[in-house]
This record gives C-alpha cells, sequence and structure tokens, in this order.
C-alpha cells in the first residue's frame, strides 16, 4: 500500500521527493515501498496543513495560530459528494507546534509534534478505529479521535464483575494494600449518593446526572451502564491515568460494563467472583448493612441476572468462587500471574526520550515509519534518524495508543545509505 502525504498548500511551496529506503530493518538490497513524502518548512506561524488521502476523503489536519493559543482544526473532503465535513473531534489534542502527518492504516494517521519531548512527540488521529466507529454511530455524525503514543507495552487491566456483596471490593482492597505499587484502581463515576466513608475521587466521582451524561455524550467513557437504579460509568481517564503511572489498571464494573469494555478496543482480563450460595450472597450483602431492604431486594433481583450471565460465551476468561475470603484471594493472585516477572515496557532504545526534539516523517515502510531530525541535532542517546515501530500497537483505552516502539538508527550513514 502506497500512503500519500500531500503537505501544506497553503504554504505556497512544495517539495515533494519521491524516495526508496532501505532502512536498518530490511535486508541488504531489499527495497522497501515507494512513498512520497513532502518535506516542508514548517516556518509559517499563521498556519501549517497536512491532507491525507484515505480512500474517498482526504483528511486535512490544520494548525491554525491567533495571539493566545494555537489549535489543532481538522476537516474531511469528501471526494464523491465534493463536500467538507467538519467532524466531532474526541479526545486532548496534541500541543500545537509544528507537525508532519502519514497514514498508518486505514484505521489511523502518524502526527509527529516537533519542538517537544520525544516521549510526548507520537500522536495519532484515529479516523476508523472501533472507538471511532461506536462513537459515530452514537452521534450519527462523523467523529475522529486524538491518541497519543505512549511508549512501551502496558499489563493488561483486569475487569472484576459479579454480583453486589460478593466480596469484589474487599478481594480488590486486599490486592491494592499488599501490591500498591503494581495495581491502581479505576474510580468510576455514579450517581448514587455516597456510603459512610465513601470519599469523592477516591471511591468513585460522584456526580450529577446531567454532567455524566453529557460527559458520556461527549466521549470520554468507556463504558457506564445503569446499575440498581443509578448511573453509573468509567472514564477513560480513570483508566489511563493508573496506566500512565506504570500500574496495572482494576475495574470493579457490573456485568453490562464488562460486556462494553470486551466490546471495546481496550484489552483486558476479565474475572467473575461468584458467591458459594445465594444465600450466602444475601448474608453478606445484610451484614454490611449499608442498603435498605429495598435496595437489597432490588440487588439481589439483578444478582439472579448477573449470575446467569456469568456464563455467557466469550465474556469471562476466568470464574472465582469467593467462599473463603483467604483462599479466593490466593486464586485471584494465581490468576494474575503474580509470582511472575513484571514485564512494564520494552522495545525503547532512546536513552532521553525527555529531550526537546525536532523530527519530521521521512517514509514509511509496512510496519515502521521513519524520522529524521530537522535540525540535525541528535537527541542525546539517539541518531538523527529513528525508526518508530507500529507492529506491536495495542491500542489501549481510547486517547492512548500503547506499544510504541522506537529504535534509534544509530549511524547516519547506516540509516541513509540506502536512500537515493
Ligand atoms: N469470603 C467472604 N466471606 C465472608 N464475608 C465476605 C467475604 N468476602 C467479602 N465479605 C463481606 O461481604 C460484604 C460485601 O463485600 P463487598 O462490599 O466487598 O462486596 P462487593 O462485591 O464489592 O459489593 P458491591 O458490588 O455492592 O460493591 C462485606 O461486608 C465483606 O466484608
Ligand atoms: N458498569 C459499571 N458498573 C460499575 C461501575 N462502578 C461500579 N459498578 C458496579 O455497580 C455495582 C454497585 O456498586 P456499589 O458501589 O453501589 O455497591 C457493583 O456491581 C459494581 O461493580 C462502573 O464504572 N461501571
Amino acid at each position: 500500500m502506497v500512503a500519500t502525504v500531500v503537505g501544506a498548500w497553503f504554504l505556497g511551496r512544495r517539495h515533494p521527493l519521491w524516495l526508496r529506503f532501505v532502512g536498518s530493518s530490511l535486508g541488504m538490497g531489499e527495497e522497501a515501498p515507494e512513498f512520497r513524502v513532502d518535506r516542508i518548512t514548517l516556518g509559517s506561524k499563521d498556519c501549517q496543513q497536512n491532507a491525507i488521502v484515505v480512500g474517498d476523503k482526504t483528511y486535512v489536519i490544520g494548525r491554525t495560530d491567533d495571539d493566545s493559543k494555537s489549535t489543532f482544526g481538522i476537516k474531511i473532503l469528501d471526494k464523491l459528494t465534493q463536500t467538507w465535513i467538519v467532524p466531532t473531534v474526541l479526545g486532548a489534542q496534541p500541543p500545537s507546534k509544528s507537525h508532519s502527518a502519514i497514514l498508518v492504516n486505514e484505521e489511523k494517521i502518524l502526527v509527529v509534534e516537533k519542538g517537544i519531548s520525544l516521549n510526548d512527540s507520537i500522536w495519532f488521529l484515529e479516523i476508523d478505529t472501533p472507538f471511532v466507529k461506536q462513537q459515530r454511530k452514537i452521534k450519527g455524525s462523523e467523529v475522529v479521535s486524538w491518541s497519543k503514543g505512549v511508549l512501551g507495552v502496558a499489563q493488561k487491566p483486569v475487569v472484576i464483575s459479579g454480583p453486589s456483596g460478593v466480596g469484589k471490593g474487599t478481594l480488590i482492597a486486599k490486592l491494592m494494600k499488599e501490591y500498591p505499587l503494581k495495581f491502581g484502581f479505576s474510580v468510576s463515576h455514579t450517581t448514587r449518593s455516597p456510603r459512610v466513608k465513601e470519599i469523592d475521587g477516591v471511591h468513585y466521582h460522584f456526580a450529577g446526572r446531567s454532567k455524566m451524561e453529557q460527559d458520556i455524550s461527549e466521549g470520554e467513557f468507556l463504558e457506564f451502564a445503569h446499575v440498581h437504579g443509578n448511573l453509573y460509568g468509567t472514564s477513560i481517564e480513570a483508566v489511563e491515568s493508573v496506566t500512565d503511572e506504570g500500574k496495572r489498571c482494576i475495574l470493579d464494573i457490573d456485568v453490562q460494563g464488562a460486556r462494553s469494555v470486551r466490546a471495546s478496543s481496550l484489552e483486558a482480563k476479565f474475572i467473575f467472583v461468584c458467591p458459594p450460595s445465594f444465600e450466602e450472597l444475601e448474608k453478606r450483602l445484610r451484614a454490611r448493612g449499608t442498603e435498605t431492604e429495598e435496595q437489597i431486594q432490588k440487588r439481589l433481583r439483578n444478582a439472579r441476572a448477573e449470575l446467569d450471565q456469568s456464563n455467557s460465551p466469550g465474556l469471562f476468561d476466568h470464574l472465582l468462587v469467593n467462599d473463603n475470603l483467604e483462599s479466593c484471594y490466593e486464586n485471584l493472585k494465581k490468576l494474575l500471574s503474580l509470582d511472575d516477572d513484571h514485564k512494564d515496557s520494552d522495545g525503547c532504545f532512546i536513552e532521553d526520550g525527555k529531550a526537546t526534539a525536532c523530527y519530521s516523517i521521512l517514509s514509511k515502510t509496512e510496519s515502521e515509519v521513519f524520522l529524521q531530525s530537522e535540525t540535525g541535532e541528535v537527541v542525546k542517546g539517539a541518531a538523527s534518524l529513528l525508526a518508530v515501530d507500529l507492529s506491536s500497537l495495542t491500542g489501549g483505552a481510547p486517547g492512548r495508543t500503547r506499544g510504541l516502539k522506537i529504535h534509534s538508527i544509530n549511524s547516519i550513514d547506516n540509516g541513509l545509505k540506502g536512500i537515493r
């Protein structure tokens, strides 16, 4: 497939280079596919645009400066109808400095920001990922979403479901106490009132219904559900802030929520906690003493439905019976492979990803995008030529694209010899 980057029409001059690249990942003499790459001096203070052609659509990623700030604008030209569409843009946008862009595949465009740290410079504009498709359906209009590229592979979040009173919270609390640096809790939003001793921002984000519904409609939630008469939901930020700390995220959500996460782009491990018997579940729920009789009855009715769904094909990876708390906890630890060495990330060979960098996109193969330093200055530990490995991108929750690997091609001679 040949990706085309048509650059910066509005800057006047264009300098398309037709490059043949023989990078470090290719065998000697083996030729990478040709890509047309526009290299443009991004000196304009007013406006910078990239146009990326994807099938019948052209995505124009523009940056405009006014006195106070610089912002991205996205427009889509539908070539069939010759109309311009202004999509809803979800997600936090990259710091808008100058950038270069290239199509990765039909789902996303890679955008490389300049003049900021390398760690923060890799972004993706999602144009047809599962998340974007889902949001397009919800909104009934065109949607795109920004997603930050994050180096390294995070461990899969763990979704824990089960009927109310089965002991999910108790098990999670034990895990967090024993492994405070390994696990982080996804703090859900809910419209229910806080219980005694529940702290806003720690146990839940207690929210008003209309604000929560508005945030859901703006795509800020990974999942949400009406549970026992209240609205509950996991914000994208709740999961990503834990993962960004290098911790494995634990979600305590109901079965409807588990189903939604299964259908999302977030890869997770799904565990259903069962009671030893329905009578014992009722006993625990009553003994907790946090619900009225009416609420207990509602939760018990819902428990039957949840227990029925625990065997839904393809939904849960593991069923865990919480009879004796200690042995159940030991079984949970086994499921989470807590004896194994934890590998948080790998594959980044840049010593100092925090240093300010100014790389632009040079070319692309099936699995790598090559970046060239614009200033000729070398980032500490990296060469003036970098390869961004796209082969193991994992998606993460919307808003982040994880699994990025960046390799420096240490010798400029080695790297560039093949470019003719
Ligand atoms: N194995 C167990 N044996 C006896 N009691 C237990 C066991 N596990 C948890 N409990 C108790 O059961 C009650 C309910 O537990 P917990 O609040 O953790 O349930 P939960 O699944 O998180 O409920 P909810 O979904 O309503 O938040 C608590 O009082 C807890 O101390
Ligand atoms: N779908 C979601 N379900 C959630 C979320 N947070 C909690 N829950 C589930 O709600 C019930 C009741 O919880 P409680 O704290 O009121 O007892 C329980 O099954 C939780 O797992 C969420 O973000 N999404």
